[in-house]
């Protein structure tokens, strides 16, 4: 069964002729896609609209196995696939790192002990304890676009949807998040335009073009 399978999508902002014009995907387990294509082309609007952030006007998203269409069927779905977004300021809100790792953990109901220790795990894994304790919104680009990820990992999402992860990283944690990225079980959908990037941990690749995803 695949993780996503996705048909006919149609969408368009408000007022605005649709960006998506029938697109088609489907991710398998474990399978890693990565999809390019020009600025505006839709990538972002694709991955917000798998995970229930947006509505389309027409076609269907079949998420783990059902067909999600209310606001209440994709609950389910955005907590197993962990949405890194293009801009970490969507992702983190809490006032310290710790808080915010915590937050999905405790969310889905683990006590404040066991989501502390989640916490110093995934924290650990991505070598950031020494951000643990630090004020999030004054953290530099790169530093939250790390602790974001961490925050989506610490939920231990079945696939990950990543959206420019390596915008504002500069060439040491870039590559430290691309061996991150190659060491995790999970199956990955990798927005990108780094094409090194996407040869090294999605060279399955799509391209995004008027509208539809194409073999890239
Ligand atoms: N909330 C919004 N309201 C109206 N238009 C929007 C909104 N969000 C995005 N758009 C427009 O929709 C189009 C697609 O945006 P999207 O962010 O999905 O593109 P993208 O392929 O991810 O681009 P990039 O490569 O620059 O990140 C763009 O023209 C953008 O300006």
């Amino acid at each position: 069964m695949p993780l996503f399978e996705i048909d006919g999508l149609v969408f368009g902002y408000p007022g605005r002729p649709a960006i998506l014009q029938g697109t088609g995907l489907t991710l398998e387990a474990g399978q890693r896609l990565s999809i390019a294509g020009a600025n505006g082309s839709g990538k972002s609007t694709l991955l917000h609209l798998m995970v229930g952030l947006l509505q389309p006007q027409a076609g269907c998203i079949h998420a783990f196995g059902q067909v999600r269409r209310a606001e209440a069927d994709f609950h389910e779905v955005r907590r197993r696939a962990g949405l890194v977004f293009q801009d970490p300021d969507d992702q983190l809100f809490c006032p310290t790192v710790a808080e915010d790792v915590a937050f999905g953990p405790l969310n889905l109901g683990l006590g404040r002990e066991a989501a502390m220790e989640t916490v110093e795990t995934v924290l650990t894994r991505l070598d950031l304890m020494h951000l643990k304790d630090r004020i999030t919104h004054r953290l530099s680009g790169g530093e939250k676009r790390l602790v974001s990820l961490a925050a989506v990992l610490a939920m231990e999402p079945e696939v990950l949807l990543l959206d420019e992860p390596t915008n504002a990283l500069d060439e040491e944690n870039a590559e430290r998040l691309v061996a991150i990225l190659q060491g995790l079980p999970q199956a990955l959908l990798l927005v990108t335009h780094d094409a090194e990037m996407r040869a090294r941990i999605a060279p399955e690749g799509l391209r995004l073009q008027s509208g539809r995803l194409v073999p890239a």
